[in-house]
């Protein structure tokens, strides 16, 4: 990263006020930092033929009768999409809802106490800042704000949460885990493996939540709210508002990820495609900027990230054979998210680090 580059970060980064900050400074320039590379927009546009596909919705509604018929789809949507909707999923949506709130609170409190959880330090439990691989990345900066907390395996004591959205996420992370739990038993089915594979292996051990905060954007076609990636966890479940801009890349086009008022996102992320040697797939996505309104989302990443954990994982032993031999080497979570945050979101998969 040259100086002026790095001088430019680190002034907005000791500013602890986030890309909100500047909006409530009412910039009318998008700054250099946060600029991308000019024709990033033209390489892969939605074409006309394409531009009405849509991810898959699955309806749960029925699960108890039908399971045969969701898993059936499950595993078309992860072989093919790698991204599904999820309608009727048992969550309510008041628990969704005041979610929502709780990371608006949290981001529109009082500057100075929002301030005092700014930090970049791995080990904290709550952690605010903004775009995580702000010094790595040598992507542009991103139009967004975060805070991160991991709520398993080590459940954070509510006085170690923000006071503004405390309640909210423990109830939003005990729905998690039991959504967790039978989407991990539906993509088990999917893979013909028994109910409580993936489970056994530990993929449901970590659940890290990220709360993103996309506040309005005076120049939206320079910049962009999360630059492409695929995600470092086994699965992610993320809520997203009514406001729109997440797309996904499928078949070199930009999809959209139309918002369904109460679905949820579920996405397959990058260990799930390694683990099942391919066959389930973590799909690229990313997130426009728009000029009027405040978009927020709350990911839930299944996966212990950075936490120390030392169990190996490769791809599972019953899906491989003579014609279907391993591509990737074995590897720790630790490891691979290491280089994943080193990286950044640069738009590159970290993927190939691991193939054989
Ligand atoms: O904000 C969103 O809708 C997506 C965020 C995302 O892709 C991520 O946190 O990995
Ligand atoms: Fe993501």
């Amino acid at each position: 990263m040259e100086t002026k580059d790095f001088n430019e970060r680190k002034a907005f980064d000791e500013t602890k006020e986030g890309v909100k900050g500047l909006v409530d400074a009412h910039i009318t320039e998008v700054p250099r930092i946060f600029r991308l590379p000019q024709g990033t927009f033209s390489d892969k546009a939605p074409s006309l033929s394409t531009s009405n596909l849509a991810i898959p919705i699955i309806d749960f509604t029925d699960i108890h009768v039908s399971r045969e018929r969701v898993v059936e789809k499950i595993k078309d949507a992860a072989e093919k999409w790698g991204f599904f909707q999820v309608i009727n999923h048992g969550v309510p949506l008041s628990v969704l809802e005041e979610m929502q709130d709780g990371v608006r609170r949290f981001f529109e409190q009082d500057l100075e106490v929002k301030k005092s959880y700014f930090s970049r330090e791995a080990t904290k439990k709550f952690v605010y800042n903004s775009n995580f691989d702000l010094y790595s990345s040598t992507a542009c900066v991103n139009w967004r704000d975060s805070f991160a907390c991991y709520m398993a395996p080590d459940t954070p004591a509510p006085e170690e949460l923000p006071v503004v959205c405390r309640d909210a996420m423990i109830e939003h992370w005990k729905h998690m885990m039991s959504l967790g739990a039978l989407l991990f038993e539906l993509l088990s089915e999917a893979l013909g493996l028994s109910s409580d594979k993936l489970k056994s292996m530990d993929c449901m051990k970590g659940l890290l939540m990220i709360c993103h905060y996309y506040p309005p954007c005076p120049q939206p076609d320079l910049t962009i709210g999360t630059n492409h990636h695929s995600d470092n966890s086994f699965l992610t479940i993320l809520l997203q508002d009514q406001v729109g801009g997440l797309q996904i890349l499928h078949q070199d086009c930009w999809v959209d990820v139309t918002p369904i008022p109460g679905a949820l996102v579920i996405n397959i992320g990058d260990f799930m495609q390694l683990i099942t040697n391919d066959k389930f797939i973590s799909v690229e996505h990313r997130v426009l900027s728009n000029r009027t309104e405040t978009r927020i989302s709350v990911a839930s990443f299944f996966t212990t990230n950075l936490l120390p954990n030392s169990t190996v994982y490769g791809p599972i032993k019953e899906l491989l054979s003579e014609e279907n031999p391993p591509i990737y080497r074995d590897f720790t979570l630790e490891e691979y998210t290491k280089g994943y945050v080193k990286k950044g979101l640069d738009g590159t998969s970290h993927l190939s680090y691991l193939k054989l």
